[in-house]
Order: structure tokens, then sequence, then C-alpha cells
């Protein structure tokens, strides 16, 4: 991706001229390898070449700002009043960041005036009638226990200038919102009705994603704990596999458009063989095709593992086979490979005479329902801390990432600019392709 200076600019809403309650934790801290100083820079290559190929000045080079707490602010937090919205697909941790962000702000900046918008976009809109929830410190104590999300979600379209209307109805200062590419998207439509009225309201994301495809997010959160839930179906797969002749264990995994989780997964739990993600494309058929490097694994080992993610081989599905359009917020519908393979494969072993025991495993929804792990718990308040620091200090239109290990402040228009994949030349799949031994492609 071609990233220039100018699309690393984060706006604000103006000068910081408030003193942060936060003053007397940050007084003595000095830059060190773990704490990059609120007017220094995060620099975005990091490589030597990459580096050697800019033609600028140090200063110059494209760089993040940094995330983290500044000593002045832009917000008096004792007339601060804050939403949280949650869209999209569930996550695992959005409780989490629910929380993290609602503490932060009661804990440290002394904000009390806090507002759940339900049911994702469609809490703003006055003819959905949702009412919104209060949040204090007691109402998410122990929601972090909980899968899913306490506000619910949705998808489909709303409005911006009704939603602008709601938030300056409540008087709302803060927008922030817990959500995919979508909802930056819907975000960003937001915060540009937002600057046309003249408003002074900030709209600040935390990318959520279990498919782990946001760009300038090292890896989202959820995602590991999505990966390891994930790996159980894995582990299923081959115990089923392994205890009948020619056993198969079939696994559909989700991700969209990037195969992170099936990658991840795979990799976790090497008892997969084969791995199908959708940026590899693959054929079925042919002495390469993928049917026939089975029927050769099966005669050498008499049991194999599968992993499909959803978006994978789509280039093999013909319409008839379900899908097409879109959903309510405009993601395309994918044709189910999952069940696909399985007829294939089925069909295949039948039609050469050769005995097949296929087991199919699709734990989709179960992967995504439960509960941060204790490393993505970790993440997920350090996100929304982050995210509540940038917001004080009137930052606005961007989301919080981690970009090398650093948190960071991503503009919107730049997170969803591209979506992040597995590159087919990037050493995790050739992690995968040395783990599983699967050829480098079944064409
Ligand atoms: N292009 C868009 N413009 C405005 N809002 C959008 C856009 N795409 C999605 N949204 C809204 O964002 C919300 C979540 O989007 P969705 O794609 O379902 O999930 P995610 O944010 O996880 O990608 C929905 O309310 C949806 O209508
Ligand atoms: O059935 P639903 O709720 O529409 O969700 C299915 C989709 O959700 C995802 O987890 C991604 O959703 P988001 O874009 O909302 O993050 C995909 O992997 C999957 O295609
Ligand atoms: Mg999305």
């Amino acid at each position: 991706m071609q990233v220039d200076s100018k699309d690393l600019l984060v706006k604000t809403l103006g000068p910081c001229r408030v003193a942060s309650p936060l003053g007397s934790l940050l007084r003595d801290r000095r830059p060190t390898f773990h704490n990059v100083a609120e007017n220094d820079r995060v620099v975005f290559d990091d490589t030597i070449s990459a580096l050697a190929s800019r033609t600028c000045a140090p200063a110059e080079l494209p760089s993040f700002e940094p995330a983290g707490a500044r000593s002045k602010i832009f917000f008096d937090p004792s007339k601060t009043r804050v939403g949280i919205v949650t869209c999209g697909g569930l996550c695992p941790g959005l409780n989490d960041v629910i929380r993290a962000i609602v503490l932060e702000l009661v804990d440290w900046y002394g904000v009390d005036k806090i507002y759940g918008f339900r049911n994702g976009y469609q809490g703003f809109i006055a003819s959905y009638g949702r009412s919104v929830v209060d949040l204090t410190g007691q109402v998410v104590s122990s929601i972090n226990e909980q899968g899913g999300t306490i506000l619910g979600t949705s998808r489909g379209q709303q409005d911006p200038a009704e939603i602008v209307d709601c938030l300056e109805r409540m008087s709302i200062n803060i927008l922030f919102v817990i959500g995919g590419d979508g909802t930056i998207r819907g975000a960003l439509g937001i915060s540009k009705e937002i600057a046309e009225r003249g408003a002074k309201i900030a709209v600040v994301g935390i990318p959520k994603t279990i498919d782990n495809d946001i760009m300038f997010i090292d890896q989202s959160f959820g995602f590991q704990t999505a990966f390891s839930e994930a790996t159980k179906s894995i582990r299923a797969a081959h115990v089923e596999a392994t205890a009948s002749p020619n056993g198969v264990g079939l696994v559909r995994l989700m991700g969209r458009h990037s195969g992170f989780i099936a990658c991840y997964a795979s990799l976790a739990m090497s008892d997969a063989n084969f791995v199908l993600i959708p940026e590899v494309p693959f054929q079925l058929d042919g002495e390469n095709g993928l049917l026939n490097v089975l029927r050769k694994r099966l005669l050498r080992r008499h049991h194999a593992v599968m992993v499909v993610a959803e978006g994978a081989g789509q280039n093999v599905l013909s319409p008839e086979h379900g899908g097409q359009g879109t959903d309510a917020s405009g993601n395309v519908k994918l044709q189910d490979i999952g069940l696909y393979l399985k007829k294939r494969i089925t069909d295949y072993f039948a039609g050469i005479g050769m005995e097949l025991n296929l087991k199919y495993i699709d734990p989709s929804y179960a992967i995504r329902s439960v509960p941060a792990n204790p490393y993505d718990s970790v993440y997920c308040i350090r996100l929304g801390h982050n995210a509540v620091h940038a917001a004080m200090s009137g930052r606005t239109e961007m989301v919080v990432g981690r970009w090398n290990s650093r948190f960071v402040h991503v503009p919107m228009p730049l997170a969803i600019r591209e979506r992040y994949t597995v590159d087919p030349d990037g050493d995790l799949w050739m992690s995968v392709l040395e783990s599983t031994g699967q050829p480098r492609s079944f064409q």
C-alpha cells in the first residue's frame, strides 16, 4: 500500500487547553522503548529498503501519531457527554472494550455521563425507538465475562443526518464506534455531517473484526480468542478422521475475504493437511486439483484434515450453489464453499469407488460468541484506554491501531482504504505451506 505523510494526518477539534486529570501520571515519564513521547512519531516503514526509497528528511518520513494520554486535553471532563455503539458481526472482546472505555472515563477523567446506544446505528434513529443505556462503572464491572455485546448490534445503513440529530439532541461530545470496515465507513459519514454542521463532536473508532481484515492493527482484538476456539474443531476433525478408514475431517471457518483465522488455527493445531483461503484460488479437478491430491494423501496416510475459510474457492462455485446478493450492510453474501466441498469430495470418491468417511464441522458462530481470552482482554483494555485518551484530546475521524507493536492513531479514510489480507507471497502463507506440506497451488 502506498502511504504518504498526508494520509497519516489526524484531525483534531481544536487546541488542547484543559489540564489532563492524568497529569500526575505523565509528569515524570521519559521516552523509552515502551513509551513514545506525545509529540514524537511512529515511523511507517520498517525495513531499510523501504526507508532508503524515501527521499525526504527523517522528520518528513511517513509516520503515525502515537496513541496515549496527553498532558493537555480538549474536552472539559466535568461537562463531557459520551456515546458508545457496537456495530456489525460479533467478536470476542466487545464487552471488554466497552468496559475499558467506561472505566477509564469514570475513574480517570471523571466523566460520568456515558450512554450506550442499542443495536448499532439503529440506536440513534428515532423510528426504531431504542432506549439508551446509562453506562456506569457498576453496569460494566463484570461484562467482560460475557461474550457478545451488552449493547447489541445490527447491520444495515442509517442516515448520518439522523444520527447527528440524535447526538445533538443529547448533547453528546464524543462518540465511540466499535466496529469493522462497514462501521468505520458509517462513522466517516457521521464525522463529515458533524463537520458540515460546524459541531465539535469527536468520533473515535476501535476496529473490530474476527476476520482480522483491517489494516494498521497488527492483529484485531478477539482474533486470538477466535482462532484458539477454532482449533477445537480442527482437533475434533483430526480425531474423527483418524478413527475411520479414509477419514476426512472438513472444517469450515469464517473469513469472508481474508483467511487469517484458517491460517492461524491451522498453524496452532498442525493436524491440518489442507488449508484453503480466499487469497489463494484453487481447482478441484485435474492431476494437480484438490480432489486428486486428496486421493493421493488418503492412499498414503488414510486420513486427512481440511480447513476451508468461508470466502475460499468462490472461483469453483457457480450461481446455483446459493449466495449472491448482499446483506443489509452491503457485504457480499458468499456461496457456501464448505457444503459444496463436502458434496464434491463425497461424489468424487463414490465415482472412483474408493471408501471415504467424511465428517463436516462448521463452528462459525461458536468461535465468535465466546468471551475474550486473557490476551485479548489485555489488548481490549489498552485499545479502550487509548481511544479515550485520543477522544478527550479532541482527536476525531480516527481509529486506534497498533502498528509494529506501537499503539497509534489511524485516520479513518486510511483504515478502510484497503482490506488486510493474507499475502500469498508472504511469510504467514509460507508457514502454512511448511506446516501442512500442501502443494503451493492446486491448479
Ligand atoms: N458504506 C457504508 N456507509 C455507511 N455505513 C455503512 C457502510 N457500510 C456499512 N455501514 C454500516 O455500518 C454498520 C456495520 O457494518 P457491517 O459491514 O455490517 O459490519 P462491520 O462494521 O463489522 O464491517 C451497519 O450499520 C452498516 O450499515
Ligand atoms: O452471519 P453474519 O452475522 O452476517 O456474519 C457473518 C460474517 O461475519 C464475519 O465474522 C465478519 O463480520 P464483520 O464484517 O461484521 O466483522 C465474517 O467472517 C462472516 O462472513
Ligand atoms: Mg466488515
